[in-house]
């Protein structure tokens, strides 16, 4: 796809254009990844999914930025996007945004047990500085939901956990103090709405930046890329859970017998549908609303 805008950042299946000084065009592909690698096979309206549910987010989230002094970057998206010049076939999966001075800190919030939580838990009984109760396994709630920050890595490298301190040092006390209240109301607000549709939002990242006017809530939000979606019914604390949107694409490539080095393989039709039926159910789920 050749847009008529210079790319200013490349990720595993997102890109970003800028369109003018003040204004950047995310545009978020078909891609999925799993493993840490890219698969060769698309997943149709993925990209048009996960847009649509940022936006919808943005919208939901709206009166907590408001509540603590805050705006998210969105400025517009879907056929608003045609008279800056967007192509017709990548306005469903693009977002218009406010360009920002990003924080160079990746805002994770916790309400479960995993993944690299897990690993740091089981290491030190902690996350970084967050202290945590004995007993807790891969997949446990979490007596409160945590704020485990970290960098953000190079391009193929995973995001190092930092402490509280780290991200004092980095953006001032007072803004770390609100990037920490901010981001774990953010992520109350997306789990009590999560719950509702019978899915627990176990962990999720924000990315914030800054305009003139203060903090502003960038990037996409509460995606299944961005975010752990678990089905409700499944959760079982004491094994890693089943993804409510990846689950059939790493089943399959366990069964494949692909070992994860080499370049992965091309997915059969059947998980292709599969995985995006999951991505257009957790839409219709969590925003009430029918895909079309
Ligand atoms: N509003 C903003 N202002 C300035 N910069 C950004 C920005 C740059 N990069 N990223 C992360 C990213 C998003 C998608 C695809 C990628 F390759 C990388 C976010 C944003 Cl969202």
């Amino acid at each position: 796809m050749s847009l008529p805008f210079e790319l200013v950042a490349q990720g595993k299946v997102r890109e970003v254009y800028a369109v003018d000084d003040d204004r950047l065009l995310l545009v978020a592909s078909d891609r999925v990844s799993a493993y840490d690698h890219v698969l060769p096979t698309p997943i149709p309206d993925k990209g048009r999914v996960l847009t649509a549910l940022s936006v919808w987010w943005f919208e939901q989230l709206a009166p907590v930025l408001a509540e603590h002094g805050a705006e998210h970057h969105l400025l517009a998206a879907g056929d608003d996007l045609l008279a800056s010049g967007v192509p017709a076939e990548l306005t469903g999966r693009s977002m218009l945004v406010r360009r920002l001075e990003m924080l160079p800190v990746e805002c994770v919030a916790r309400g479960y047990l995993s993944g690299s939580g897990t690993v740091e838990y089981q290491r030190t009984g902690a996350i970084v500085d967050v202290p945590l109760p004995a007993g807790l396994v891969e997949g446990s709630r979490l007596p409160e939901p945590v704020f485990t920050p970290s960098t953000k890595a190079e391009v193929g490298e995973h995001d190092e956990a930092i402490g509280f301190a780290q991200v004092v040092d980095a953006v001032g006390a007072d803004r770390a103090e609100v990037l920490r209240s901010l981001t774990l109301a953010l992520y109350r607000r997306g789990a009590e709405i999560a719950e509702q549709a019978g899915i627990v939002l176990a962990d999720t990242k924000f990315e914030f930046g800054t305009a003139a006017d203060g903090l502003v809530l960038a990037d996409e939000v509460l995606t299944p890329d961005s975010s752990r979606f678990w089905p409700a019914m499944t959760w079982s604390p004491g094994a890693p859970q089943p993804s409510f949107d990846k689950q059939y694409v790493r089943d399959w490539l366990t069964t494949s017998g692909w070992d994860r080095v080499s370049p992965p393989p091309d997915l059969p039709e059947d998980v292709v549908a599969a995985t995006r039926d999951r991505y257009v159910r957790a839409y219709e789920q969590l925003t009430g609303l029918p895909w079309n």
